[in-house]
This record gives C-alpha cells, sequence and structure tokens, in this order.
C-alpha cells in the first residue's frame, strides 16, 4: 500500500529524523516520495535532504494536493498553529497523523474541517533503527483503510500497538520517554566503570550488550523479568548485593516515578492546550 503514497512531515526534529530514518531503511517507499519541511531552519531541510534524498522544502511549497499523508512532528506547543496553516489546504480524506505528546485526537478534530482523518501516534527515536514501541490511537471518524496505512508506515520503523486514547499518557511514559531512562542508566554504569579506568568506548559496548541481552531475553523467552532477574541472582552472590543497593536506594520507585511523571505531564500538555492548567 506505501509505495504509492506520498508523505510530508511538518517538523524536521529529531523524531522526524528518527521516522525518516526507519522508512528509508525499510525501503517500503521511495525517498522522493517524502517531503520534509519545518518552520525556519533551511540548514537543517538541507541536511536531511542530503542524508536520506527526501524531498525538503518550505511550506509554502508543499505540493498538498498530492500528500496522502501528513506527519505532525513540531513541539506539541506549535500544534495549533501548524494545524490552522493546513487546514484550508487539505481535504478530508487526507490523512493527519502526530506524533506530539499530550496532543490529543479531539484537539486535533477541533482544530481541523470536520471528518478530517485524524492519528494520534507515539514512536520513539529507536524509529531510527526500526525498533520503536509506537502506540496508535484512531481518530473518531478515521476509516479502517486510514489505520492500515499508517499502521504499514509504522510498522517500517518497529513494532505497533494499538491503544486507546485514555492509555496514551501512560504509554506516552513508558516507551514514547522510555529511552531516555534506559539511557540514563547506561550513563551512571558508564560513569562507575570510568571511575574504574575502563575505556569508555569498551564499557558502553559492554553496557549495551547487557541492556540487549536483557531486553532480548525477554522478548524471546516469553518469561516474566521478575523471574528472569530471580535466574541471575545468586544467594548470597554479587547480583543479590547489586538488588539490594537499588531497593536501599529506591531503584525502583525511582524508575516507577519517571513513568508517572512522564504520563502526568503528557496529561498536563493535553490541558495546557485546551486552556486549564491542572495541578499534578
Ligand atoms: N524526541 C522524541 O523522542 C519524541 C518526540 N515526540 C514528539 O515529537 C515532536 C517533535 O519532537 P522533536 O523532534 O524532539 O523536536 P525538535 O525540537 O527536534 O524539532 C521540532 C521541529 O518542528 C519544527 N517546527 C516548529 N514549528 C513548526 C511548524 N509550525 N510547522 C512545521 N514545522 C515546525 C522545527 O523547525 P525549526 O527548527 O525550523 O523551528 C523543528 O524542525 C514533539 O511534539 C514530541 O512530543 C514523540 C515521541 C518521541
Ligand atoms: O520529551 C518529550 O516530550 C517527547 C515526547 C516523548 C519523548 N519525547
Amino acid at each position: 500500500m506505501l509505495e504509492n503514497k506520498t508523505i510530508a512531515f511538518l517538523g524536521a526534529g529529531s523524531m522526524a529524523e528518527s521516522m525518516i530514518s526507519g522508512v528509508i531503511t525499510a525501503e517500503k517507499m521511495p525517498a522522493n516520495q517524502i517531503y520534509v519541511t519545518n518552520k525556519s531552519n533551511a540548514n537543517r531541510l538541507l541536511e536531511l535532504q542530503s542524508k536520506y534524498g527526501v524531498n525538503a522544502l518550505t511550506q509554502s511549497e508543499l505540493p498538498f494536493e498530492k500528500v496522502d499523508l501528513f506527519i505532525l512532528a513540531m513541539k506539541p506547543k506549535g500544534a495549533e498553529e501548524a494545524l490552522l496553516s493546513i487546514k484550508d489546504k487539505i481535504r478530508p480524506d487526507q490523512v493527519i497523523l502526530s506524533v506530539l505528546a499530550g496532543i490529543t485526537t479531539q484537539f486535533m478534530q477541533d482544530h481541523l474541517n470536520k471528518d478530517q482523518q485524524v492519528v494520534r501516534v507515539m514512536p520513539n527515536t529507536s524509529s531510527m533503527i526500526q525498533e520503536s514501541a509506537t502506540a496508535v490511537v484512531a481518530g473518531e471518524t478515521v476509516t479502517m483503510g486510514h489505520v492500515k496505512l499508517v499502521t504499514e508506515l509504522l510498522e517500517c520503523m518497529g513494532k505497533v500497538f494499538i491503544i486507546e486514547e485514555d492509555q496514551m499518557d501512560v504509554f506516552t511514559g513508558l516507551a514514547g520517554s522510555g529511552p531516555a531512562y534506559f539511557y540514563y542508566l547506561m550513563e551512571n554504569m558508564e560513569r562507575v566503570g570510568a571511575e574504574n579506568g575502563w575505556e569508555e568506548a569498551k564499557v558502553r559496548q559492554i553496557i549495551a550488550q547487557t541492556m540487549y541481552g536483557a531486553a532480548k531475553m525477554v522478548l524471546e523467552q516469553g518469561e516474566a523479568p521478575a523471574s528472569l532477574r530471580e535466574k541471575v541472582t545468586s544467594p548470597n552472590g554479587t547480583t543479590a548485593s547489586g538488588v539490594e543497593a537499588l531497593i536501599k536506594y529506591n531503584g525502583g520507585e525511582a524508575i516507577a516515578q519517571a513513568v508517572l511523571h512522564a504520563a502526568n505531564r503528557s496529561k498536563e500538555i493535553s490541558k495546557e492546550l485546551e486552556g486549564t492548567i491542572v495541578t499534578p
């Protein structure tokens, strides 16, 4: 389905680049069917054009009529301006896909024409290497065909999970922001390596391979993390001592709070943009 489609990114930052990279690597559609535009940074557009072969241009140059799917990839606070700027240039059958944290399908619908095809998604930056965990929420009037098209596109970037919109804030806390927690964990493990004389590049490889192996075990063995953890933990051994320290320093709660705070921030962004700020 994708091979004859044309997509346009409105926004050319980290997330747009990760998604472009995923689609190009998947070779499901030619680069010349991908348009990318941003607010003002012309150098960034040239960079994406030369790296991926996509068409980089200003929004006024965008061939709106031939685009099947517009991808909103600016900061959430820019959503309203962006939606209003395209509203009168698009047909209701063209799909507007948003990756913006906190921007609800209702918000999109309210700023577009009635029956506009809208989809809210939450990828992460691992889209770059086709390993995102991406959520999809279908807008109220979106057709199954359009959901299928969006799913096909997002599968170029990793695994896709169709969810209900009331699950999106927590999904964002888990998977949209999730890579950052794992990077933070790795940063701190690297720090210990460095303090103990390890060369940065080497210790980074060791930690990444360890994390990759652990994630792959969960995915491939169908076993719960708690049970896999038990298998690493010998009585009175090194792991038991390490895990005890995690418990002593409230590691589990810190991780849970990271997810909850991110989820809450997602909810808060929605409220702020509706004009009513809620306190967490
Ligand atoms: N980064 C991540 O891990 C993830 C991000 N997201 C969501 O993706 C969105 C983008 O994040 P990220 O890529 O990190 O942000 P960046 O700041 O890296 O990029 C934002 C981009 O939006 C462009 N922009 C701003 N206003 C407009 C506009 N009106 N029309 C078109 N383009 C515009 C900017 O252009 P210029 O530089 O010219 O101003 C820039 O290219 C956010 O809403 C975020 O919630 C979702 C999942 C993960
Ligand atoms: O930090 C953010 O708000 C975005 C959304 C999820 C990941 N990055």
